[in-house]
């Protein structure tokens, strides 16, 4: 690839305004809930950076304007698990720095995609702001191709597609990210194929109504119509243009070696360089799809959705195989059947997930979200469970209910939410997971969890009397204070407590069902309430699923929590 100086040439925002970090994280927790704000928003040293995670001064992973980005270990996983770090300075900078970073703080605490690097943690003292982002090992796409000289057109068809959701995502919440270049798309995993965007530093919610002035971002990938002060997010998709020129050619579009003076007259004027052998050599559908993104007048340029519509990217090969499981499905049901507590918690255990975790799932959660929003609507979940699962519309409906974030406000389901349901079943719970959600209840550090640190996470999603019945099942020795113990075994004792249920139901269901085939409806019903057992032929009457039944509830009635069922079941049976 024809060198270019890396982030040379990007500009930054110019205009003072007030700074407001809290108002940010407080907006953040109107659209994603308390659980995925506060859970991971850190403020004036109540907790500190230090507390969570190691900072290895010596591993430096980047560094870009603001600073070096650093490896840390989180002190809650056995594993001492590896994330990055960047830090601001919050003292003495310019208002005009605390909006920018701001913006990137709201954003970030906002978002839950895939293709999106995930904050895991974020501390702020009055002197500086520490971001704690999801690790990605893989490197910089701009190496990738550095490296590769360019892509071949599947794998640049493959990678700008992962993009275009991103920015489709984006989209849909009003974000625009105004530096889309290769040095700010990461990859998960050295050798892998799955990409993040990272570094929303210029990224600005912004009103269709109101076109931006403001000439930000890096100028091999900017548009001529932020060239001309005049602009909406439409920017986004000329550097799309460019990013895709480039993966599939190996040199800037418009670069040359006549100077940036020159080169703008080209952005302006939408002249890219078209004698190079690699260009030539591309299918007419990728030189189509990068000539529609390098449209000079925004309004004819496609957006997100209409780029993911283009043949190149839509038919691109792929190897056509469903990630949407009969186990992912099971997970999902099965979520609605846990408790508000219990989901609450895999909703904050998600924040923790390792890479490889997510990827378990990821591409079933992309395959349900069928028109690419980055969120999963009733309609497409229904299309999955009903279509090809055939579960009932009743059942499809109360699993999306109990997906929803508590106060989304569209009626959606989010990516982790998505994630939390797949820890019920699919991704497993490991101590790593229990300690860093118990590390997130305990919001001062003290090694307890108490009634005001869960309504500061749950008071949204909890009424104070469900909070109070949490503390009284998980307070075993009713001092007031939720303990690490007592934390991870109620939650392991609900864990094998809903196991234990819902085999007994299955069980029973079994074996209610088998004498269904040989009798009558009348007899059936009269076999659901004698106990029988026809010894000779070992044929299990209902009295023996009873009996299986009741083995299957022991463990569920030792928390005291199945007391009532049973008997109720018992009672109903007479
Ligand atoms: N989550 C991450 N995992 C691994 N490396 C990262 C991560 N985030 C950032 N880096 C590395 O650090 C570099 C700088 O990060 P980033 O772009 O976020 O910082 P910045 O100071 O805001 O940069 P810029 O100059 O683009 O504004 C990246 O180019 C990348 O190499």
């Amino acid at each position: 690839m024809a060198a270019a100086p890396k982030s040379a040439n990007r500009l930054a925002v110019p205009a003072p305004e007030k700074v407001d970090i809290q108002g940010a994280s407080d907006r953040a927790e109107m659209m994603v809930g308390r659980v995925c704000s506060r859970g991971r928003y850190h403020r004036f040293e109540e907790r500190k950076l230090e507390q969570d995670y190691e900072v290895d001064k010596n591993h430096v992973l980047g560094s870009g304007a603001n600073g070096q980005v650093w490896l840390v270990r989180s002190r809650h996983c056995h594993k001492k698990r590896a994330f990055a770090a960047k830090t601001y300075r919050l003292s003495g900078i310019s208002e005009l720095k605390c909006k920018e970073i701001e913006t990137e703080v709201e954003i970030l605490l906002t978002v839950d995609h895939p293709n999106l690097a995930r904050m895991v943690d974020a501390y702020e003292t009055k002197a500086s702001l520490t971001l704690v982002m999801e690790l990605l090992e893989g490197g910089e796409l701009f190496d990738r191709i550095l490296a590769a000289g360019h892509f071949t057109e599947r794998d640049a068809a493959e990678a700008i597609w992962q993009m275009l959701l991103a920015i489709r995502f984006l989209a849909g919440l009003g974000i625009v990210h105004r530096d889309l270049k290769l040095e700010n798309w990461l990859y998960e995993k050295k050798g892998g194929q799955d990409l993040k965007l990272i570094d929303f530093g210029l990224s600005k919610f912004w009103r269709p109504d109101k076109s931006m002035e403001m000439r930000v971002g890096t100028l091999d990938y900017m548009a001529p119509e932020v060239l001309h002060r005049n602009y909406t997010s439409k920017c986004d998709l000329w550097s799309m243009g460019v990013i895709a020129y480039t993966l599939l050619v190996g040199s800037f579009p418009f670069s040359g070696r006549d100077g940036d003076t020159a080169m703008l007259q080209r952005i302006a004027t939408g002249r890219f360089a078209t004698e190079r052998d690699a260009w030539r050599d591309a299918s007419a559908s990728a030189k189509d799809f990068v000539r529609k993104l390098l449209t000079v007048e925004a309004a004819s340029r496609p957006d997100a959705d209409q780029a993911l519509e283009h043949p190149w990217i839509a038919k691109r090969e792929s190897v056509a195989r469903s990630y949407v499981s009969k186990d992912i499905v099971d997970a999902l049901c099965s979520f609605s059947e846990a408790s508000a507590f219990r989901r609450a918690c895999l909703l904050v255990m998600a924040i923790s997930l390792s890479n490889e975790e997510r990827a378990e799932v990821h591409k079933a959660f992309l395959e349900i979200d069928k028109d690419h929003s980055g969120t999963i609507t009733l309609s497409e979940l229904r299309s999955v469970l009903e279509e090809k699962f055939h579960i009932e519309d009743a059942a499809v409906a109360r699993t999306f209910q109990s997906l929803q974030s508590p106060l989304s406000r569209d009626e959606v389901i989010n990516y982790s939410d998505f994630l939390a349901a797949m820890m019920s079943q699919r991704i497993s719970i490991h101590d790593d997971l229990l300690h860093a959600a118990f590390a997130r209840f305990d919001t001062d550090n003290s090694g307890y969890i108490t009634l005001p640190k869960l309504k500061m996470l749950l008071g949204d999603s909890l009424s104070e009397a469900e909070l109070k019945q949490v503390m009284l099942e998980a307070d075993k020795d009713k001092d007031g204070y939720i303990s690490m113990n007592e934390f991870v075994q109620y939650l392991q004792c609900r864990r094998s407590s809903e196991r234990h249920l819902e085999a007994a139901t299955c069980a029973i269901d079994r074996e209610l069902r088998r004498p269904s085939q040989k009798m009558s409806v009348r007899e059936r019903r009269r076999s659901s309430v004698i106990v029988k057992k026809n010894s000779a032929k070992e044929e299990i009457s209902c009295g023996a699923a009873l009996t299986k039944l009741a083995e299957l509830c022991k463990p569920i009635c030792c928390f005291g929590s199945c007391g009532v069922m049973w008997s109720q079941l018992m009672e109903s049976l007479k």
